[in-house]
């Protein structure tokens, strides 16, 4: 199933053709926090308990949304959290019209990381990118050590918005890519880039542990 979609090309992505529109989100954020799941989740409703496959590279997935009567084509990449593939997601960061930051609320060290993702944002990502920061796993109550409170106060400190997460049950996440696509929908057309990437070179998957979203 990895690289099911690849090789083919995100065409007039941020274009407005009639009533569709088209729009890219990158979803980042350290190795573990659930950015594989939450993409499965919304796109095809499942949360599959298995193996941890770590993702290498990056993986895209398409869905369209129906936002006040307009259709929203969203193209998602998803990218790998682990440090040894920054090179390569850095390389999307202009492409992407919208990123979802994410961070998991029972791993205090993907919280404290999140600034270095903002830097890192900031210097790759378009000034104008649509951005949301997400703290997932709220289904682990009795795991978490980052409290919602502490989400809040962070995201209010750098003017983005917020929402908890749970890829496991399903909680926010489809409220969270219709926030995205909502903002794409009035963005779209002055953001008239088309990426250039070759998804077939990124998109080979590694299992690395145990306990994921993936059969
Ligand atoms: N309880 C719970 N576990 C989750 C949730 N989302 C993901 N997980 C688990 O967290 C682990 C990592 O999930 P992934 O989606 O693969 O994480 P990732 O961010 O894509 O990781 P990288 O590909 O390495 O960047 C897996 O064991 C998942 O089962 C969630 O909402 N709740």
């Amino acid at each position: 199933r990895v690289g099911a979609l690849g090789g083919s090309r995100a065409v007039g992505v941020g274009r407005d053709f009639g009533e569709l529109r088209l729009g890219a989100v990158m979803l980042v954020g350290d190795s573990g926090v659930g950015k594989t799941c939450l993409l499965v989740r919304f796109k095809d409703g499942a949360f599959l308990a298995g193996s941890f496959i770590s993702t290498v590279g990056i993986d895209f997935r398409n869905k369209v949304l129906t936002v006040d009567g307009v259709k929203v084509k969203l193209q998602i990449w998803d990218t790998a959290g682990q440090e040894r593939f920054r090179s390569v997601t850095h390389a999307y960061y202009r492409d992407a019209h919208a990123l979802l930051l994410l961070y998991d609320v029972t791993n205090k060290a993907s919280f404290d990381n999140i600034q270095a993702w903002l830097t890192e944002i900031h210097e790759y990502a378009q000034q104008d990118v649509v951005l949301m920061l997400l703290g997932n796993k709220v289904d682990s109550a009795q795991d978490r050590v980052v409290k919602r409170e502490d989400g809040e106060k962070l995201a209010k400190e750098y003017g983005v918005p917020f929402m908890e997460t749970s890829a496991k049950s399903g909680l926010n996440v489809e409220l969270a890519f219709t926030a995205i696509a909502k903002e794409l929908k009035h963005r779209s057309m002055k953001l008239p880039n088309e990426p250039k990437f070759k998804l077939h070179d990124y998109v080979k998957k590694e299992v690395r542990g145990s306990g994921c979203c993936r059969s």
